[in-house]
């Protein structure tokens, strides 16, 4: 009801609130039920995989964004199956080895991890490729697009700017893996700030000079860039291993003991990559449905008579994240014909 009060205003004055998040593609038709703070919408002849959705009106996102863009916003979140679990922050100085080691995760377990390909005005080096390695972009179009509400965050970092688009971590999230973004100490600063929950880990150096020697070593910058990556490098150290940001502290020294050390706070050391990964449980909606909320459970109802209903249940309460980025634990169950059980 609160929230019915809060949107009739909205309706009447008609007011055009920016809408942030990817939005669902068209569809044949859809119901729509609210609960609490955001609209739960249900396409119609969608895929098993583009079939419920949130479009949240006040959740605690949709509050912070509100209050930074200066208008009324509405974000959308899409529903997927199953609990891949909290995405992952990895930060640390320019040259400490993140990628080194983000590479070797997502080498061992490609099905289970995924990378969020950040933007950045600045140049690609050699090797590396447009929307693989940074979406390259042109620092006027960025600008705009942080205006617009796209990132998740972003920073200027050694000169340039980078940041993650919601996006970026919705398409991880979407191939039902687990986000692992690699962002300098102010992306990290911001993402705890926000309401997506992730679990935070900052790499250190076993010192200064090994730290050049490995900046230097991997040859891709100037001299000048070295100097000014390694002077914000005292800096960036300084606040990870000092403020509250990070849950976990990786010194990488060797850098096999290091990965070994990564694997084991993610849970993962003796884990055999190779082994099947749970199918999760889709269930095509029928097209001619109807949805009703009772309690935390949304029922989704086909079938004209009573005796011929059929009753599909999702349950609310368990349900995680949300915008910015996907809601993640959808699980539907089928409860046969009738609505007596719950009620
Ligand atoms: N434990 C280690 N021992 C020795 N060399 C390492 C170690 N870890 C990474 N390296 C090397 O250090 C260089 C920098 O590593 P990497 O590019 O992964 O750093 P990064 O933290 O991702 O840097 P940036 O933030 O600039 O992207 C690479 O040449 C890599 O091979
Ligand atoms: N705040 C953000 N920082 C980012 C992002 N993507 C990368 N980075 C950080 O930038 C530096 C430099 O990277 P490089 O590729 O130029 O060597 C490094 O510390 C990255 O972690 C981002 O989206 N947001």
């Amino acid at each position: 009801m609160e929230l019915v009060k809060q949107l009739l205003p909205l309706a009447i004055k008609r007011v055009h609130p920016t809408v942030l998040g990817t939005k669902p593609l068209s569809c044949k038709g859809h119901s729509a039920v609210l609960c609490e703070n955001r609209i739960l919408v249900v396409k119609k002849g969608s895929k098993s995989d583009d079939q419920i959705w949130f479009l949240e009106v006040d959740t605690e996102y949709v509050r912070q964004q509100r209050k930074k863009l200066g208008t009324e916003v509405v974000a959308w979140s899409k529903g997927v199956i199953g609990n891949a679990e909290k995405p992952i922050v990895i930060s640390g100085p320019s040259g400490v080895g993140k990628g080194t080691l983000i590479s070797m995760l997502m080498k061992e377990f490609p099905s289970m991890f995924g990378f969020s390909v950040s933007h950045t005005t600045r140049a690609p080096r050699n090797m590396e490729k447009d929307g693989v390695h940074y979406h390259f972009t042109d620092k006027s179009v960025m600008e705009k697009e942080i205006k617009n509400g796209k990132f998740l965050e972003f920073a200027s970092v050694h000169g340039n700017l980078y940041g993650t688009s919601v996006e970026a971590v919705e398409v991880v999230a979407d191939a039902g893996k687990r986000c692992i973004l690699d962002i300098d100490v102010q992306g990290a600063k911001s993402v705890r700030a926000s309401s997506l929950e992730a679990i935070f880990i900052f790499v250190s150096p076993p010192s200064m000079e090994e730290l050049e020697k490995r900046l230097r070593d991997r040859g891709t910058e100037t001299e000048e860039q070295i100097l000014k990556r390694l002077r914000n490098a005292k800096a960036e150290i300084e606040q990870g291993t000092s403020s509250n940001i990070f849950d976990f502290m990786l010194y990488n020294d060797k850098l096999e003991e290091s990965y070994e050390k990564l694997k084991k706070l993610l849970g993962l050391d003796g884990f055999v990559a190779a082994s099947p990964k749970s199918a999760p449980k889709e269930i095509n909606l029928p097209v001619d449905h109807s949805v009703s909320k009772i309690d935390d459970k949304i029922i989704i109802s086909s079938g004209l008579e009573k005796e011929t209903k059929n009753l599909i249940m999702l349950d609310v309460s368990s349900l995680k994240g949300g915008a910015p980025g996907r809601t993640r634990g959808l699980d539907f169950q089928v409860i046969g014909a009738s609505l007596d059980k719950l009620c």
